[in-house]
């Protein structure tokens, strides 16, 4: 394997239109080595496009990107070798087997036959396709293809991995799986950029969070006073009926607290708001067995940034 050198990724004001439809307003953030950034948007708000774009793939109308100080648009062949890009879906050579799929990928970087065979091997092993590595790729159910092309997103073992949807098909130990993956690779100075609607698992391995609204990215600021509003947690004790007095009784008001379906919520500030109100609870004898923000700070920041935003 060559030497490894970290290297970021830079986009400034980047735009691209298809006709009259503006995919990509302005889109400017960076990602770090050693870091795993959250794309968040809704369907539509142009993650696809801008990935293409990161990827090589499509080419912005306006605005920089640098990928380890490269501009794509101007040397894509520099930049190529660096990236590891994992489609949303993977178009798949049919009647190649998953080994030799991911040989011909690697030998696409300038690697001979040794080598790529040799590789082919540990990505493998690495997604955990070794039961199906000499099968066609054309059996391949939707989870086992996405680990197909998380391999070949691997081959040339990026420094910058881009991710569109890599969670999409894949079963709860596959899923666990990946996220162990992508923490090893950030650990080992990857940048890794990935795009996921499912924000309770980026919630868990995100560094950093990129969000994306009809094609532009929230300000810094944006981000900080979404990041900062009020927010539900969900309290559970032991005595369940205990907890609407107990939370009476060390003076939160009635207007913070909400019931629904699986229990009672209450409005905290911000973390030192919600600590106090745990301390509380505790002192006044309340087994506390559950307390934590209600939906994962990814989702909340979202919903609040779309809310600040009426337009
Ligand atoms: N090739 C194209 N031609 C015309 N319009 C396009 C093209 N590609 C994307 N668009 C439009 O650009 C906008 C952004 O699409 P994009 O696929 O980038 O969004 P996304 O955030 O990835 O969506 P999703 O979460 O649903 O995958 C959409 O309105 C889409 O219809």
């Amino acid at each position: 394997m060559t030497e490894f050198e970290p290297v970021g990724l830079v986009a400034d004001d980047v735009r691209r239109s298809f006709g009259d439809v503006h995919a990509v307003r302005s889109v400017s953030f960076e990602a770090r080595p050693g870091s795993i950034t959250a794309l968040i948007g809704p369907n539509g708000s142009g993650k696809t496009t801008l990935l293409l774009m990161l990827a090589t793939l499509l080419r912005p109308d306006a605005g920089r990107i640098l990928i380890g100080g490269v501009d794509p648009v101007a040397e894509p062949m520099r930049v190529r070798p660096i990236i590891g890009w994992m489609p949303d879906s993977l178009g798949s050579w049919a009647n190649l087997t998953v080994r030799s799929a991911l040989e011909t990928t690697h030998r696409m970087y300038g690697h001979d036959k040794a080598a790529a065979r040799q590789r082919a091997g540990e990505l493998i092993e690495t997604v955990g396709l070794e039961a199906l590595a000499d099968r066609p790729t054309r059996v391949l159910s939707r989870g086992q293809k996405q680990k197909l092309s998380l391999a070949r997103a691997l081959a040339n073992d990026p420094s910058v991995l881009l991710l569109d949807e890599p969670a999409s098909g894949l079963d709860p130990v596959a899923r666990v799986e990946l996220r162990e993956l992508l923490l090893g690779l950030a650990a080992r100075g990857r940048t890794v950029l990935i795009s996921s609607h499912v924000l309770a698992e980026l919630d868990e391995v995100a560094t950093d969070a990129v969000y994306l609204d009809r094609g532009t990215t929230a300000s810094t600021e944006a981000v900080a006073r979404a990041r900062a509003a009020a927010r539900p947690w969900r309290i559970k004790a032991i005595d369940g009926f205990g907890l609407g007095p107990a939370l009476e009784r060390i003076g939160v008001d009635s207007s913070r607290i909400a019931t629904d379906s699986q229990g009672i919520t209450v409005t905290m500030a911000d973390d030192a708001d919600a600590a106090a109100v745990l301390t509380a609870l505790v002192a006044a004898g309340l087994r506390v067995t559950w307390f934590a923000p209600a939906v994962g700070e990814l989702e909340r920041t979202l919903l609040d940034l779309a809310k600040g935003d009426p337009e």
